[in-house]
């Protein structure tokens, strides 16, 4: 055995004699031997020893006094992070590499003439959209391309810097910060869009040779990449919008269907802007839910917060009418949303459109749904599918999220993504 590993051993052995010194000092009957063979039955034993020097500290000293526990964050207390729509960036294309001054010297040939590289390229700053992407939160204020290599000597060229590759949401538009024009719109998986240029390597000294000048004693500086403002947008913010009237349950529903934590509460228009929730299916495919403001009678006509909310209607590709089943009448909700929608923009009710009938852990709301699915077949409305549910207590979640991925699967929500 070697000294050092002699040395490890010793050590390794004083700590764990040390830990049952411990454990020893509480508990006298048990062999130091029982400790070496049994070392997880030990963890458990000094572990069942402290709770019992606990408990009679406890009982010593403040028998009464209670346990203090971390105070528990209420849901409220823990917003979900705020949905991001648009990003204000700053690219800057990395500087291209200096070319290099240098001149070769053989022993053969001591004036053997320029022998500077040219530098390598600065990378581009690229935005490529992305499936795996579902919001701009992550997107930076300012970006900059790496910088190309210098130019080396022997004729030794710089090496090009990788491209910055930012992923970013399907769907995003690219406008011109300072006009606001939309310069692109990456609407399928892997499209890019050239955000900033990097800047070209400079030329070495080598370059300028020429029969005037045999030695010249000049290189490039490497440029320096494009500096571009531009403004990311989300034209698409969910797969699915919760639409229904203020203190309808939508922010409950979103927090139970996903890890989104909206503010709940029991007055009207707590929700002021949208928030996006990830629904994630086994196989991995995700899902986003955007709880979007409360709509009040004559939204269309900017009361309540109006056209803000119906604006984000139009961003989302399917919708979930969610119809409070504890109030008099719920139909009149559902033709209200409708109405306003219509008046607003007729063509948001081509949407595929779900009901979610929400509270009906309340009394009277099974028998309220009867008279709402009535009520749906004497309009006409029949072919809208109505999932009862009650957000609030978890109940028939399942069904609902089969329902959305079955909507997904068969109208290929991404491919409507793409061309809308
Ligand atoms: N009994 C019952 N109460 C619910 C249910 N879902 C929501 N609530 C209650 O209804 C109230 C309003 O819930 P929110 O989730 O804030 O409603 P909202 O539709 O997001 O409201 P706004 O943000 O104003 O549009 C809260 O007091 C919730 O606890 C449910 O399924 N059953």
């Amino acid at each position: 055995m070697s000294l050092i590993s002699h040395v490890r051993k010793r050590i390794i052995l004083n700590r764990f004699v040390s830990v049952i010194d411990l454990s020893l000092n509480v508990n006298n009957s048990t062999s130091t031997e029982s400790f070496i063979h049994s070392n997880s039955s030990n963890l458990k034993l000094s572990k069942q020893i402290k709770s019992e020097n606990y408990q009679q500290n406890v009982e010593k000293y403040s028998p009464a006094a209670p346990l203090r526990s971390l105070k528990k964050k209420s849901s409220n207390d823990n917003y979900a992070t705020e949905f991001i729509d648009y990003k204000y960036v700053h690219v800057q294309g990395g500087k291209g590499g200096d070319g290099m001054i240098c001149f070769l010297q053989l022993w053969s040939n001591p004036q053997a003439g320029p022998s500077g590289g040219d530098g390598g390229h600065g990378g581009h700053v690229i935005f490529e959209a992305s499936k795996n992407t579902k919001s701009l939160n992550h997107i930076k204020s300012k970006y900059t391309g790496e910088q190309g290599e210098n130019g080396m000597r022997k004729d030794m060229f710089g090496k090009n810097a990788q491209h910055l590759i930012i992923s970013v949401p399907i769907g995003t538009l690219v406008k011109n910060a300072q006009t606001g024009q939309i310069v692109a719109d990456l609407y399928c998986d892997q499209m890019k869009f050239l955000a900033a240029k990097g800047g070209s390597g400079g030329k070495g000294n080598h370059y300028f040779l020429s029969n005037k000048n045999r030695h010249p004693n000049v290189a490039e500086i490497g440029a320096q990449g494009e500096n571009n403002k531009w403004i990311l947008e989300m034209k698409i913010i969910a797969h699915a919008g919760l639409v229904g009237f203020p203190n309808a349950g939508k922010s409950t529903l979103l927090s139970a269907l996903s890890r989104a934590r909206p503010k709940v509460a029991s007055y009207p228009f707590t929700t002021l802007k949208p928030s996006v929730g990830i629904v994630q299916y086994e196989d991995m495919e995700q899902l986003s839910i955007a709880d979007l403001p409360g709509i009040i009678p004559e939204a269309h006509c900017n009361k309540g917060l109006g056209l803000d909310f119906l604006k984000h209607i139009e961003r989302c590709v399917c919708l979930f009418f969610v119809i409070d089943m504890s109030v008099d009448n719920p139909f009149e909700q559902l033709r209200i949303l409708m109405n306003e929608l219509d008046l607003y923009k007729s063509e948001l009710l081509q949407k595929p459109i779900t009901i979610i009938a929400n509270k009906m852990d309340m009394d009277d709301s099974h028998m309220k749904l009867k008279i709402f699915q009535k009520n749906l077949d004497t309009n006409n409305l029949s072919h809208l599918k109505v999932i009862p549910v009650s957000g609030k207590y978890g109940n028939n979640l399942t069904e609902l999220l089969i329902h959305f991925r079955e909507l997904y699967d068969s109208q290929n929500l991404n491919n409507q993504n793409n061309d809308e």
